[in-house]
């Protein structure tokens, strides 16, 4: 039947969470026809919910040709993941369906980028004044877009890490996943690599101090769980760029004082793992802090290409909300805070327990298609400004 009525069918099943503990078990002895009769039924599940979404975006960004052309990857996707939908699991159908989810994989690729395109596009359109309503809707959908992206692109990764022709032994990795992620190692793997461009641009940068305290299980050090390694370096390297900014540009150089060090603290709980990021960067004002994790914010008109590499702490991107979505995915968190006029610290939590790392998806229902239909109630609040009405709507959902 036809792509609208299969969009239709599909966007009306919620998409089924997955545990850290659940990728583990089953990847630990996998079959290969179970998670493809898994996956041909909850791609397009996925798929479904957030085309769904797309659809109900403002006129003045969804038409803009960079959203339509993300919104033609997703539904070739859809089509192709469609064509698996009644096929038998032969040992063919198996490998054509592993190369169709790496070519899609590959489709999707410069999703971020080009919505980025599309809100500087739409801003455009707008000649710059966009009101707050327009950006809290912009940033609900923007969260709910790449978060449905990142599991989309979990389970694509562990079916073809598993499955796929890299089938050489990961060691004791199960597909992205470590079981034993050694957490400073990731730690220190990242703070190398944003100080060597730090250290490139402007030729000194903070060192690095690790504390470690596990509460837990006999208090047993290094501290290691079981984790997405990739995930947790992103966040990281995202953090140390923008820690590492901060205080290279907060001390003078001239009066060659060394620079205060970054101090990375982590920390095993009963429920949560912690890694804090303190630097002595100056801070940034309580007003600031949620404008570092704007879509519309952070959407400076791009510098060019060139500058980009050259200035490679430069802007905010989307790096912040996007890692901050990372944390989130498996039900942690990502949280700023800045003391003014001394410096920031960066706390990433993690679920300390696989079984409680549960995806967290969006789900497109009656209540998020409200959202962005919605006529808000006046302020029920003292002197609050009227542009804070969405946040009052968010709360309620
Ligand atoms: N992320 C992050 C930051 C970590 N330290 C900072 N200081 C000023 C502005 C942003 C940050």
């Amino acid at each position: 039947s036809s792509i609208p009525k299969m969009l239709d069918f599909y966007s009306q099943f919620n998409p089924s969470p997955l545990s850290i503990k659940q990728f583990i078990d089953f990847g630990q002895n996998a079959c290969e026809k179970k998670s493809f009769i898994f996956l041909r039924k909850e791609l397009p599940v996925r798929l479904a919910n957030i085309m769904k979404e797309i659809a109900l975006l403002p006129d003045n960004l969804l038409n803009t040709c960079s959203v339509s052309q993300v919104s033609s990857w997703y539904m070739k996707s859809f089509e192709e993941v469609l064509e698996y939908e009644k096929a038998e699991p032969t040992h063919d159908n198996l490998q054509s369906f592993c190369s169709a989810l790496e070519h899609i994989r590959n489709r999707h690729s410069d999703v971020v980028q080009t919505m980025a395109q599309g809100v500087i596009e739409m801003k455009e359109t707008e000649n710059g004044n966009v009101d707050s309503s327009m950006e809290t809707s912009i940033q609900y959908f923007l969260d709910r877009l790449y978060m449905s992206r990142i599991s989309i692109r979990m389970l694509i990764n562990q079916h073809t890490l598993l499955f796929g022709e890299s089938m050489e032994r990961q060691g004791r990795h199960v597909g992205c996943l470590d079981p034993a992620c050694n957490i400073s190692d990731v730690v220190k793997d990242a703070y190398e690599n944003a100080r060597f461009l730090c250290d490139q641009y402007y030729l000194v940068s903070p060192a690095l101090e690790i504390e470690e305290h596990n509460s837990m299980d006999g208090e047993t050090l290094p501290i290691r769980t079981v984790y997405v390694p990739s995930h947790l370096y992103h966040m990281l390297f995202e953090l140390f760029k923008n820690s590492m900014r901060a205080v290279v540009e907060h001390h003078d150089q001239d009066k060659c004082e060394t620079l205060p060090p970054l101090k990375v603290l982590i920390v095993r709980g009963k429920e949560d793992i912690c890694v804090k990021i303190s630097d002595q960067g100056g801070g940034i004002p309580r007003s600031q802090t949620d404008q570092l994790f704007k879509y519309m914010y952070s959407t400076a008109p791009q510098p060019s290409k060139s500058d980009l590499h050259t200035v490679p702490l430069a802007g905010y991107g989307y790096g912040l909300p996007i890692s901050r979505l990372y944390a989130r995915y498996f039900h942690g968190d990502i949280v700023l805070l800045s003391c003014e006029g001394y410096g920031t610290d960066a706390i990433i939590y993690l679920k300390a327990l696989s079984d409680e790392a549960n995806e967290l998806l969006p789900i497109f229902n009656k209540t998020s298609s409200k959202f962005y239909r919605a006529t808000v109630p006046t302020g029920d609040w003292s002197n609050q400004d009227f542009s804070n009405r969405w946040r009052y709507l968010y709360s309620l959902i």
